[in-house]
């Protein structure tokens, strides 16, 4: 089939009824239902841009294999020049929806095809799981799939592994094996954009202890597979307030889910990885699993670029940006985008193709951008409050505003600086809220703190790897030079 229209992507929703609950209520009609019809349109929206003229060629290529026409997220980057055209995909997609959308198809698209494109991995340990995976790239390249993934167990009790909770199977693990497939049982968290899409992928970060082995897993299936039930957290929005009271929460709310296996029964064929720590160990370090860095970092820089234009543009409508303390402010947050974006280009100009031939993006730069995104952006959305202050709590509703008793009090003294009519600063106060003040714009934040992982044991990793790689050795060239010019004084 090769790349598919909105329409097509809602067709597949719409041919489905997964056990998602929302609400103390199942939901059967996902298309109609108020919470997601937003969404499935922003995402039906990417989609159809692979078939606007004006962006096919930049989001999507000729597939060598089939001849088809598949997204750029399905590319094996041999290239500088094939990196760039991935990036290209990351950013106009990250564009159009202002980087508010994390998990769009393009995240996890890239991340099987590297998983993919590593099979001698998965067959040091069975070659059906090397062969499993690279027909799972296929199949989901050629239906052009939309993936949802769920890599961390409940938030239980941190303190202990997987096989000493209380139940063992609170975490997600193998049940028994039988002729269909491999029956697993419990739970797996947090599955954003769980209930709008085709499939979901499991596997996890390592940490498994001898004694895991039966949640050392990774494997997909259908959305709809029976017994997997989609537990979804409360809605930031209900989907029924006018897009004029909340333009970015009434669009693009990522909904985010638990999910649950009752003895779901995962075909063969759909295994990628079973009972083997040191494999689940090694799954990222060895596949380029990682390499969905570069799509967070090109739309997290979307999205940091487009909380300082908010910042800015508040300042600028109530006429405080000539204050020194608020340039220093704005200030502070142009030179966190274009750190992100200096990084972006170093990590995109310093690619090293690998032993398999892939190019693969430098990986200390975008580790680097995965570090500072969890500081950056939280600030960005601190210097919003911090400059709207009051004002950004008393935006009227649309209903207010129109009313014929009420219009000439906003006009007169809702009004911003000379030349900021009263419509002009409710509308960007309204915006600048739904990112700052919102559910909708907190979970943003929560995203951007832990969307990968936990900063702090990611920040300890990025230490030990770049130890391990680094010498230090100019204190040595230092100290020897001291040690040298010592000998010849004496
Ligand atoms: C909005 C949002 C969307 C997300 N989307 C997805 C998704 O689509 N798919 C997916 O799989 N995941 C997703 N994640 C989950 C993300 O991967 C996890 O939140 C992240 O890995 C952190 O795990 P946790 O939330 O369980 O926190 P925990 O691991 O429980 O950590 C809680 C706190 O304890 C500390 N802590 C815990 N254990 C240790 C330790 N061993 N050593 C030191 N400190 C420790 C942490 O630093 C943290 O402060 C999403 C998260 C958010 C917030």
């Amino acid at each position: 089939m090769g790349i598919r229209t909105g329409a097509q992507y809602i067709d597949g929703l719409r041919s489905r009824t997964p056990e998602i609950w929302l609400g103390g209520r199942r939901v059967m009609d996902i298309v109609n239902e108020d919470n997601f019809r937003q969404p499935i349109r922003e995402i039906a929206k990417l989609y159809d841009m692979q078939h606007s003229p004006e962006y096919q060629d930049k989001i999507t290529s000729i597939c060598e294999d089939t001849g088809e026409r598949v997204s750029n997220a399905f590319i094996v980057p041999k290239n500088y020049e094939d990196l760039m055209k991935r990036r290209t995909l990351f950013e106009v997609w990250a564009e159009a929806t202002f980087g508010l959308m994390g998990r769009t198809p393009d995240f996890l698209n890239t991340t099987v095809t590297s998983m993919a494109s590593s099979p001698d991995f998965f067959a040091q340990y069975n070659p059906q799981w090397a062969e499993n995976i690279q027909n799972y790239y296929k199949y989901i390249r050629d239906n052009d799939l939309f993936l949802t993934h769920a890599l961390i167990n409940p938030q239980n009790d941190r303190s202990k592994p997987s096989h000493q909770q209380k139940d063992i199977f609170t975490h997600l693990g193998a049940v028994e094996e039988t002729s269909e497939g491999l029956v697993v049982r419990g739970s797996k968290m947090l599955a954003t954009l769980a209930p709008i899409t085709d499939e979901v992928i499991i596997y996890s970060f390592p940490g498994f202890r001898p004694g895991d082995e039966r949640y050392a897993l990774a494997f997909a299936i259908p959305i709809d597979t029976p017994g997997l039930r989609i537990l979804c957290r409360e809605p930031a929005q209900d989907g029924k307030r006018p897009l004029i009271d909340h333009p970015l929460a009434s669009r693009f709310e990522e909904m985010d889910a638990v999910l649950v296996f009752n003895d779901v029964v995962v075909p063969w064929d759909r295994i990628f990885l079973y009972n083997n720590c040191e494999a689940a160990n090694q799954l990222y370090s060895k596949t380029g699993l990682s390499q969905n860095t570069h799509q967070n970092g090109v739309r997290g820089l979307v999205k940091l670029k487009f909380a300082t234009q908010v910042a800015a543009r508040v300042a600028d409508a109530i006429g405080v940006d000539g204050f020194l303390n608020v340039q220093t402010q704005l200030g502070e947050l142009v030179q966190s985008v274009e750190t992100i974006r200096a990084l972006l280009r170093t990590a995109e100009r310093e690619f090293e193709v690998n032993a398999r031939g892939e190019a693969i993006p430098a990986s200390i730069p975008l580790e680097t951008i995965r570090g500072i995104l969890p500081k950056a952006y939280p600030r960005a959305i601190e210097v919003i409050q911090t400059i709207g202050a009051g004002g950004l709590l008393l935006s009227p509703t649309a209903n207010d505003y129109q009313h014929p008793e009420l219009r000439e009090d906003f006009d007169k003294y809702y009004g911003g600086r000379e030349g900021v009519s009263a419509t002009e600063r409710v509308q960007l106060f309204k915006l600048a809220w739904d990112l700052c003040g919102e559910a909708f714009g907190q979970r943003l934040v929560q995203y951007e703190r832990y969307y990968s992982g936990d900063p702090v044991r990611k920040l300890g990793m990025f230490y030990s790897n770049f130890k391990k790689n680094n010498e230090f050795t100019m204190v040595d060239d230092a100290l020897k030079g001291v040690i040298e010019s010592e000998v010849e004084v004496g």
